[in-house]
């Protein structure tokens, strides 16, 4: 479990405090007021503790508003006044600072501490549920700590707080009130079906259900229980209540039927010494993404009510208790794209594409949104701001929308029409969206790839036309299509002779394409077509690619380590597949390149010889990325055949702009990569200096007589 630190947000002078005293008090009022904040809990940490170091440095210009050293930062309030104060909990962020408080403490008491108590920190709102002789009189939130709000109409909707405890004892229950990830995904659905805005997380959700009053639906929220205390009609009761150790009275609260965290397998611990403390610290922290429920820590109690009373309370925080804070989880940022993919069994699912975030340690771009349902549910919209919840080794989920930060400017979501991955038709009758094809979309969609323009090049044999022949049995992969015979393709339905002839013909004449295309046109993950082109010339045959080990392949210009052993598995894998090609009379040279020497691909002077074309051409030595719209000579070129231009010339090309981008060509509506590349200093061109540029090849690219409009 990596240490985790908050670096305070720079607040300067005079005027940037008060400014982050105002943004922290309204961030805070939204947030316990239970709408929505407009800031995540790590943005909110780092301004409050750049406010108190501030303050800490200019001890006389603190303002009455500021958020330090209160229960909720100031901006809760309440009228139902607490029998004793509800107060907050102060933090450390690693173990050594965890082992210092304790030690602490222990100074403090003139003694060590007998027995700790470890369990989660629930991330819901604190309430205080107060019971008459066994009834639920009660609900009072926190509030400022010393008086809370009274939400006894949420009773009946709050999960684990019977109406009647199992004796009937008055006391009054502490715990805290969440959502677990069913209940807010629920009420959520609930929320938006009556035409309200989404909660964006379960903590807002529960403190807003909680607060809310006059709805037509009820959301169901859960109550935790972890701590209780007298009341005046207590009894003899209340001095054992004010006796016991904590985890006594923990064990005694759930045997009135309150729920606590002693069925979950984060269950409160009761521990001897500091170090097991902090295993236990750990084993918490390591089951946090898989629990039902949010924590945003682990709460250290000394666990003996001597041990509590020696140690006392400031105005904030009790000073026997501590909470072990874990790195935020949840960070808003801004739903980029919503991408369809379709997976082996034809599932098709929404994947959204966001700015990138960086949540507990690693940087954040594509998150799940589970199905279509869910985007619907969640109400989201292209553009939005969205909190984005990441744990552990889980695949990242959008939660939800902050709907307080729409601009207007938010598009909706568009659904695919037809597969996206075959063109099928899509049944969108369950909660999964799924191709009817299944598990032949991937094959159909394989196939289409194959003899795609830029692959194969096989007129005549639209998506369509691939469907009937896998239907029929004739196509279990695309090295199928050189075997096919006449009277096979006549048995088809709406196959005549001319198209039969036609097919063939062009089946055998794509028998003749280039190495090059060949291997664009197998698919080799972690290679597109241009670096399919450079595999074929840097080998030159495919006996030769085979032949090479990763060593061999990482010499590729632009493969380099981590790729090669990838594409080495990746042609043993589809060694079947190319056998079939072969024996098919397909084939497998790249014309015009030359092979490195025979027993050379691994030698040190195959590192430096260039396996493209023209050396001395134009772009020679140049890494060439283009985008946007060509316009003029340059209009009717696909990009592949941009690609391929660039090549023979001498360059490389590379579809993402770096520090090592020599050259942009940027077209009609150039977006991101020319914003990128200006910032990188990188150089410009339009589709018309890039022409005059490559002149001298542009001649008979023009002519190609397989660049189809
Ligand atoms: N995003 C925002 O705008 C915004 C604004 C204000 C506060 N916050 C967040 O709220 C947090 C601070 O809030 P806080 O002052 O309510 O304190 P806190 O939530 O950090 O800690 C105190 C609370 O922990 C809870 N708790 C959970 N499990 C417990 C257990 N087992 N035993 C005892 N208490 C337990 C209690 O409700 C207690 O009041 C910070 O994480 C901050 O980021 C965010
Ligand atoms: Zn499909």
């Amino acid at each position: 479990m990596g240490a985790m630190t908050t670096t305070p947000a720079a607040v300067a002078d005079a005027s940037a405090y008060a400014r982050a005293v105002e943004e922290a008090r309204t961030a805070a009022a939204a947030y316990y007021a239970g709408g929505e904040s407009a800031v995540d809990d790590d943005t909110y940490d780092r301004l409050v503790r750049g406010i108190a170091a501030y303050e800490k440095e200019h001890p006389d210009e603190t303002l009455a508003d500021s958020p330090t050293g209160k229960v909720a930062g100031g901006a809760a309030t309440g009228d139902v006044p607490h029998s004793a104060p509800m107060l907050s909990l102060d933090n450390v962020f690693s173990a050594e600072q965890l082992v210092a408080w304790a030690a602490s403490l222990e100074r403090r008491l003139g003694r060590p501490v007998e027995a700790w108590s470890v369990e989660p920190k629930l991330d819901g709102l604190a309430i205080a549920a107060r019971y008459e002789h066994g009834r639920l009189t009660r609900l009072v939130t926190r509030g400022d700590g010393t008086a809370g709000e009274d939400v006894s109409h949420a009773v009946g909707s709050v999960v684990g707080l019977p109406g009647r405890l199992t004796e009937p004892v008055s006391l009054e229950v502490r715990g805290e009130v969440l959502m677990t990830r069913e209940q807010f995904e629920r009420g959520n659905a609930l929320r938006t079906e009556h035409g309200g805005a989404p909660f964006a997380n379960a903590r807002g959700a529960a403190a807003g259900t909680l607060r809310a009053k006059d709805r037509p639906y009820r959301a169901e929220t859960t109550f935790y229980g972890y701590g209780a205390l007298p009341l005046p009609s207590s009894g003899p009761l209340g001095e054992l209540l004010e006796r016991w150790p904590h985890s006594q009275v923990l064990e005694y609260v759930t045997g009135l039927g309150v729920h606590t965290a002693a069925a979950t397998d984060v269950a409160p611990r009761t521990l001897a010494t500091v170090a097991e403390v902090q295993s236990r610290v750990e084993e918490i922290a390591g089951l946090r993404a898989e629990l039902p429920f949010g924590i945003d820590g682990i709460v250290i109690k000394a666990d003996l009510a001597e041990d509590q009373r020696a140690a006392g309370a400031g105005s904030r925080a009790p000073r026997w208790a501590i909470a072990y804070k874990l790195p935020a989880v949840e960070k808003i940022t801004r739903l980029l794209a919503v991408e369809w993919n379709v997976g082996r069994t034809g599932v098709v699912a929404p994947r959204a594409v966001l700015e990138p975030v960086l949540i507990d340690g690693s940087t954040v771009t594509y998150a799940t949104l589970h199905n279509p349902g869910d985007i619907t549910r969640r109400d989201l919209r292209l553009g939005d701001r969205v909190m984005v919840h990441k744990a552990g080794d889980i695949i990242p989920r959008v939660e939800a929308p902050v709907v307080r930060l729409r601009t207007g400017e938010e598009r909706p979501i568009v659904f695919p029409e037809d597969c996206p991955q075959c063109g099928g038709e899509i049944d969108t009758s369950g909660q999964r969206w799924r191709c009817v094809r299944g598990r032949d979309c991937r094959l159909v969609a394989s196939i289409s790839y194959a003899v795609g323009r830029d692959q194969l090049d096989i007129e005549g044999l639209g998506a369509t036309r691939v469907v009937q022949l896998v239907e029929a049995g004739l196509l279990t992969d695309f090295a199928d299509l050189f075997v096919l015979r006449r009277e096979q393709l006549l048995a088809l339905d709406r196959m005549g002779v001319t198209s039969t002839d036609n097919l063939l013909a062009a089946v055998e004449g794509a028998k003749a394409q280039p190495l090059s295309r060949v291997l664009a046109a197998l698919g080799v993950r972690g290679t597109g077509r241009s670096m399919s082109r450079r595999i074929a010339r840097h080998f030159a045959t495919m006996d030769r690619l085979r032949a090479a080990d990763a060593e061999a392949v990482r010499r590729v210009d632009g493969i380099g380590t981590e790729k090669a052993p990838l594409i080495v598995a990746e042609l043993a894998e589809l060694a079947p597949l190319i056998d079939k090609l072969v024996a098919a009379g397909v084939n497998m040279t790249e014309p015009g390149a030359t092979p490195p020497p025979d027993g050379a691909e691994g030698g040190p002077e195959a590192a430096d010889a260039p396996e493209v074309a023209l050396p001395g051409g134009p772009l020679a030595g140049m890494t060439v990325v283009v985008t946007g719209a060509m316009t003029g000579p340059l209009a009717k070129l696909s990009r592949n055949r941009m690609n391929e231009l660039i090549e023979r010339a001498g360059g490389t090309s590379s579809s993402s702009v770096s520090k090592r981008t020599t050259l942009l060509v940027a077209g009609e509506n150039a977006g991101t990569k020319r914003a990128k590349a200006e910032a990188l200093g990188v150089r410009v061109a339009d589709p018309d200096e890039f022409a005059a540029m490559v002149a001298e090849l542009l001649t008979d690219d023009q002519g190609d007589p397989d660049d189809r409009p």
